[in-house]
């Protein structure tokens, strides 16, 4: 049975002249090639569980092992520059520190979020919550920190620049791993006939090392009868990427976890005299967030004095409230500005690393960057405090919304932040969807995930732990996979 297809060989051709590959291989793939790659790549998708619920089965976010497709992947890894490679792995120790320092300064942290406080709710209860930590004393002495720092390269300065740091829910870890496989497995293949090395294809080693931060966590814990808890929304489409990491906790690690809902927590939940976090009769170690990054994710009250019991306990949060606070946009922009990095950062070429990789970030008060970016639009990307895709403004809505928020006065201003637009270059990619296959212009994001662990004083981990790559045709702003705009990619060194 032959994957359908949807681009005749001319289609090939065409797509070919029409669009300025840059030496990718996949202009050189003849169709019947194609195809049979393809083939292979479903069958490896689903015997290895590179697979997600799929958006037209109704109970395929709930009910594992029902309505799976394959997680939408692109066909052949994305030519990435080995220099820039080294560049991003290098940053994700680095980063990994300063959200750490950053996190211990609550000032700081109050101080940047104070206007925003005013204007976005959603923030607001967040701060709320680490208010009421400051309070009662509540210190992190275990904290871990499992993140991703997205980057894309700019083709007009050939600078590789950071589109955000996620500290929160960073998704893929599981699936990520996987596409790294799928590829170098499809290389090992067909690799002559193309002229590709798998070796190119670096080791993703997401699944391993993420499980294995988890586990160094739990252990600190020192409760050997504790248990992971993720939290995690009702419909969960993605919830294989999850349950990777929770099989390899398991298998490799003897450590067992649970899935919970905020509401669950709520109401299942309990904090012991001693901070103990109890559900369902058992010990809490480590809370592992999948959820709770998004307003969609607190529909009621119930949800926020969830995420206060958990914050109270003595149970190690991923990410405690301070982590998730660290990880928010408006944050980004602060640490952006002259000096700020010098507060936290102690090395020199740590800290000129650092802001190397810095696009142009400002807030809205800074009238001359509102005034380019009414000028030129669709220069600027107008992002909000706002996790999970799907959210940041383009385009002339860029201009529209800054008009409109002007209008109701310069406090709204302080919900947005204003980021330069990066444009890296386009070059062509088969994206593989639902069994069918496109050429495409696509642009790509590189995700490196960092693993964070300290016990006071004693960092435990702090370590690049593999890579998401996701590729899109360039002419979508958006770029989620679960959104539906990008597909899973791993990438070719050159
Ligand atoms: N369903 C939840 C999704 C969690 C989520 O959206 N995480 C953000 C960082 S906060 C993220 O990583 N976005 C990139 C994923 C994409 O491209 O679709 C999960 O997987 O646990
Ligand atoms: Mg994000």
């Amino acid at each position: 049975m032959e994957p359908p297809r949807c681009v005749e060989s001319t289609d090939i051709q065409e797509a070919e002249n029409e669009i300025p590959a840059a030496g990718h291989p996949a202009r050189s793939v003849p169709p019947e090639l194609v195809e049979k790659m393809v083939y292979d790549a479903l069958v490896w998708s689903s015997l290895h569980g590179l697979v997600v619920g799929d958006r037209r089965a109704q109970s395929s976010g709930s009910v594992p092992g029902v309505g799976l497709v394959h997680a939408p992947f692109a066909l052949l890894p994305m030519p990435f520059p080995k220099s820039y490679w080294r560049q991003a792995c290098e940053l994700a120790p680095i980063f990994n520190e300063l959200v750490d320092r950053v996190s211990l300064d609550a000032d700081f942290l109050q101080n940047s979020l104070s206007r925003t406080k005013k204007v976005d709710g959603f923030t607001s209860r967040l701060l709320d919550i680490h208010s009421k930590m400051l309070e009662i004393k509540k210190t992190e002495d275990i904290r871990l920190g499992l993140h991703r720092s997205d980057y894309m390269m700019d083709a007009e300065t050939n600078l590789l620049l950071q589109i955000e740091f996620n500290t929160i829910s960073s998704s893929f870890p599981g699936l990520s791993s996987l596409v790294s496989e799928l590829h170098r497995n499809l290389l090992n293949k067909y690799g002559n006939d193309l002229g590709l090395d798998s070796k190119r294809v670096p080791g993703n080693t997401a699944i391993s090392r993420f499980a294995e931060a988890l586990a160094k966590a739990w252990n600190e814990y020192n409760n050997s009868s504790a248990i992971v808890m993720v939290v995690v929304q009702s419909e969960e489409r993605n919830m294989y990427d999850q349950h990777w990491l929770c099989a390899v906790l398991k298998e490799i690690h003897g450590i067992t976890s649970i899935r919970k809902t905020l509401s669950e927590i709520d109401v299942q939940g309990q904090v012991l005299p001693d901070g103990t976090l109890i559900i369902d009769g058992q010990a809490v170690a480590v809370i592992y967030f999948r959820a709770g990054y998004s307003p969609n994710d607190y529909p009621s009250e119930a949800e926020w004095s969830a995420r206060v019991l958990m914050e109270k306990s003595s149970a190690i949060k991923c990410p405690s409230i301070s982590y998730h606070l660290v990880g928010t946009k408006k944050i980004q922009q602060e640490l952006a500005k002259p000096n700020v990095l010098e507060r936290f950062l102690d090395n020199e070429d740590d800290i000129a690393k650092v802001r190397k990789c810095f696009a142009g970030l400002w807030s809205l008060d800074d009238t001359d960057a509102v005034k380019s970016a009414m000028e030129k639009p669709d220069l600027f990307v107008l992002k909000p405090q706002r996790e999970g895709g799907g959210n940041n403004i383009y385009g002339d809505t860029v201009r529209e919304t800054l008009i409109k928020l002007q209008k109701k006065g310069t406090e709204e201003l302080a919900a947005y932040i204003l980021m330069q637009r990066i444009f890296p270059t386009a070059s062509l990619a088969f994206l593989v969807r639902e069994g069918i296959w496109h050429l495409d212009n696509a642009i790509s994001e590189l995700g490196i995930y960092g693993a964070y662990l300290r016990n006071k004083d004693k960092v435990i981990m702090n370590d690049q732990c593999g890579y998401l790559m996701r590729t899109k045709v360039s002419s979508s702003n958006e770029g989620g996979v679960a959104a539906g705009f990008a597909v899973l990619d791993s990438i070719y060194l050159t």
